[in-house]
């Protein structure tokens, strides 16, 4: 029987961002220029935001609250295996889970239009709770993603933690830390032709709460 309480999420510390006004409303910010792509290999590229959402420790706070978190199970070959983390999937129909998601996917949209059709239609959350919760080396080889170049956007909120992203079949591991509002984006052939995992920590790290928008 899994149990996970509001009350013990809270009693783990997580640092909170330098900027912030404590208790004021998450607000998404401006995309534009702000915006920084790091091209890799085969048509890949992260474009990453710092800080996209302010006032991100009260969304996280929220999300932690307001979100039916369940365990993650993953299939994996012939069998099922737990991830350690908690899940939660909201599709093309369903009601996000707080206002400044929906903020966050329309911006998404709006500055990434005129690359091509694709929207940004989902969104899955994860919860990381201490440096145990991880997820393994994966491409996000879902539908169409198999064949075709797609996006995926990664808004982190709460403590820190490292993206790990390397070439399928070898080469030099990028490490992007990611927390507290900021925005990474997998673009490209990333999903087919690069790898990413959110690693175990040996260091003690607070609480972190991932949101990956991906198409319908
Ligand atoms: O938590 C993250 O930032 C990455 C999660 C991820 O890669 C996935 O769930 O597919
Ligand atoms: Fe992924």
């Amino acid at each position: 029987m899994f149990e996970f309480t509001y009350a013990r999420v809270m009693t783990l510390a997580y640092q909170a961002s330098l900027f912030d006004d404590p208790g004021a409303a998450a607000v998404v910010g401006v995309l534009g220029e702000s915006v920084q792509r790091i091209p890799l290999d085969s048509g890949a590229w992260i474009d990453l935001r710092p800080g996209w959402v302010a006032n991100s420790d009260s969304l996280f706070e929220d999300l932690v609250g307001a979100v039916e978190w369940r365990a993650d199970r993953r299939e994996m070959y012939d069998r099922i295996v737990e991830v350690p983390r908690l899940v939660s999937w909201f599709g093309e129909a369903d009601r996000l889970p707080h206002s400044t998601l929906d903020d966050a996917m329309r911006l998404l949209n709006e500055h990434y239009a005129h690359l091509d059709a694709e929207r940004f239609a989902t969104a899955g959350l994860c919860f990381y709770r201490t440096g145990d919760d991880s997820v393994a080396w994966h491409g996000d080889r879902v539908g169409r993603s198999t064949q075709r170049d797609t996006r995926v956007a990664i808004l982190s909120v709460g403590a820190e933690r490292v993206l790990s992203v390397r070439p399928v079949g070898g080469g030099q591991t990028e490490r992007f830390p990611v927390g507290h509002g900021d925005l990474i984006v997998m673009g490209g052939s990333c999903q087919r032709t690069y790898e990413h995992a959110i690693l175990k920590s040996a260091k003690t790290v607070g609480p972190r709460i991932s949101v990956q928008f991906r198409r319908a």
